[in-house]
């Protein structure tokens, strides 16, 4: 059984397929996740953005979080990192309640836990060298000394694919993919045991959106890293996760493994996604538009002028 999840929670339409695959010992367990932001005017009552969320990551595990533009999938993403406020629930990372955690504390836990941004050309402080943002998080770490920092440098070059002199050279002098490699190296320098990638591959062009996911897919052989993957994209979760989560509206209406999400949907919210998904098949295409136009004409004329909402 998920973590706090229990059946006054779950929504109508809920899988529970996915559920006992990440809880014998998960790394993560959000259990009933709130997260309110305040709002802009005077005296106005907080905004309510993360509804009662529970979801668990075991470790090495890939979970793929997805759902329309506002839906929150970076608020649940920024809530684990400690960038967005907690109001309810709890967030334990191996155990631990991490959701209330000081500054000090919460810096000591990114040896465990890192980010990818979308962006990798706002992400990259772009006055320092490659060589110095890599740096960065091994020093704030601890002692260690210039030679033992090269060599770890170079060695997560390597694993990402870049070549040793890039250490010298600023963000500006690569390109996309290039700078989203460095600042998965960034991620990867303290070996956590989370990522939580906020659609790495978004701001790329398709092959090399391809071969970062591939990269992403390598490393976590290697390291056994847990990925938490925020997308918009089904595309993108088909090929690279196992298991889904589906949010709406900041509630999670859907949670099972990706191909029983992707390919017969429960929630009428996951239909509409999956649906509006972009169909690469021209056979798959043309079956849909048959299904739609079948559907259309055995509708009475009313309701397709006045549609129901069907959750
Ligand atoms: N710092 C903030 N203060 C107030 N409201 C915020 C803040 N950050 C996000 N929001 C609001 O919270 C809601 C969820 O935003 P969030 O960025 O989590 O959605 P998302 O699903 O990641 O969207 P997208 O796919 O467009 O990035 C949105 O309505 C957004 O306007």
């Amino acid at each position: 059984m998920t973590a706090g999840l229990t059946t006054t929670n779950r929504p109508a339409g809920y899988r529970t397929t996915g559920e006992t695959m990440s809880t014998s010992h998960p790394l993560l367990a959000v259990d009933d996740l709130v997260v309110d932001y305040p709002a802009p005017g005077f005296r106005k009552p907080p905004r309510r953005v993360i509804s009662g969320a529970s979801f668990a990551l075991a470790a090495g595990e890939t979970l793929a979080l997805v759902g329309e533009s506002g839906s929150g999938k970076s608020t649940i993403g920024k809530a684990l990192l400690g960038l967005a406020p907690v109001t309810g629930g709890s967030v334990r990372l191996d155990g631990r309640e991490i959701s209330r955690l000081r500054r000090r504390q919460r810096r000591a836990l990114s040896g465990d836990m890192q980010v990818v941004f979308q962006n990798p050309y706002g992400s990259l402080n772009p006055a320092r060298t490659v060589g110095q943002i890599l740096a960065e998080p091994l020093f704030a770490a601890g002692q260690l000394s210039r030679s033992d920092a090269r060599r770890r440098i170079e060695e997560l070059l390597d694993s990402v694919h870049m070549p040793v002199d890039s250490m010298s050279r600023y963000p500006s002098h690569f390109s996309g993919g290039q700078r989203q490699r460095i600042a998965i190296a960034r991620a990867l320098a303290l070996e956590p045991r989370l990522i939580v990638c906020d659609e790495p591959t978004s701001a790329l062009d398709v092959t090399t959106q391809a071969a970062v996911l591939e990269l992403l897919q390598e490393l976590q052989s290697r390291t056994g890293t847990s990925y938490l993957f925020i997308t918009h994209d089904l595309a993108v979760v088909r090929h690279f996760a196992a298991r889904v989560l589906v949010l709406e509206g900041g509630r999670i209406v859907e949670d099972g493994p990706t191909a029983e999400v992707c390919d017969q949907p429960a929630h009428p919210y996951t239909q509409r996604l999956v649906a509006a998904a972009p169909v690469p098949d021209p056979v798959l295409q043309r079956m849909r538009r048959e299904q739609r136009l079948a559907r259309i004409s055995s509708t009475p004329d009313q309701e397709l002028m006045c549609p129901q909402e069907t959750h």
